[in-house]
């Protein structure tokens, strides 16, 4: 029976009860299969379909005024905020995690940071790094703004190098990397340190396609991407998850060795 689900053929099907563990082979699947299993037509009209319901899922996701003045604030000063599916799954995720405390790399103007408030807890506190101090005091205000007391954010002015070795190992329920993508592999490392097992990282655009003119600048930030994709993909303590939002959301909950 046809699904109407662009590739929603195959899968394996079955029950999903595993059998005991054994080491298994990774499978990947390559671009393009579909080709040549349906001909170029069937592709492409799997990949409009595909697009079609990537912008329906963008649409349901409506910003309030607050957000969209910062948006619109970061943007055109050359912030580039993260995007309101990744806003909305970030509130998801600290609401889902009951993140208490969080880490947010790259402040910005605080889009990031109300998103993430808005899905903690009453009494949650979120640490958010960032070089540029005055735009962290812009984005205590949006937080004031957004309801939120002061004690609930604590700005750390500094780079992820300087500030992550300084929190404490194994204390935050939630750490989201939007700082520089170069440095992402080293932050992503730092932010595994900072994880409490159960514990979830959220890398934001993974997938990143941009066109950069430099080829060098581009070459690096292609592969601090590709290192990050690969060190998550290898990492035995973590259950990772790519969510097709934005340029890509990278998410990872860390395994409770204890098994508990
Ligand atoms: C992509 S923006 C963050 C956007 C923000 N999360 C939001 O949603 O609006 C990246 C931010 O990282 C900051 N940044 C640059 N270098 C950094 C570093 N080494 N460590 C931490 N943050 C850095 C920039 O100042 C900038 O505000």
């Amino acid at each position: 029976m046809a699904t109407g689900r662009p590739g929603g053929r195959g899968g394996g099907g079955g029950g999903g009860v595993r059998g005991p563990s054994r080491p298994l082979r990774a499978v990947r699947k390559e671009a393009g299969t579909a080709v040549a299993a349906d001909g170029p037509d069937q592709a492409e009209a799997a990949t409009r379909a595909r697009t079609r319901i990537a912008e329906r899922a963008e649409a349901f996701h409506v910003e309030d005024e607050l957000l969209a003045g910062l948006r619109e604030r970061s943007t055109a000063e050359g912030v580039v905020p993260v995007a309101p599916a990744t806003a909305a799954a970030l509130t998801f995720l600290a609401a889902a995690t009951r993140a208490r405390s969080v880490v947010e790399i790259g402040t910005g103007l605080g889009l990031g940071t109300v998103a993430l408030l808005r899905g903690m807890p009453a009494d949650g506190l979120l640490t958010s790094i960032d070089p540029d101090g005055e735009r962290q005091v812009r984005a205590r205000v949006a937080c004031i703004e957004a309801g939120f007391a002061p004690g609930r954010v604590r700005m750390i002015k500094g780079t992820s190098r300087q500030v992550l070795p300084k929190l404490s190992d194994a204390g935050y329920d939630l750490v989201v990397v939007d700082g520089v993508t170069t440095e992402m592999p080293r932050d992503l490392e730092a932010s595994l340190r900072l994880l409490r097992p159960g514990g979830v990282v959220v890398v934001d655009d993974v997938l990143w396609q941009g066109r950069l003119t430099d080829p060098v600048r581009r070459e690096a930030v292609a592969g601090a991407l590709r290192e990050t994709v690969r060190a998550v993909r290898e990492d035995e303590r973590l259950v990772p998850l790519v969510l097709p939002i934005a340029e890509g959301l990278l998410c990872a909950a860390r395994r409770d060795p204890s098994g508990a």
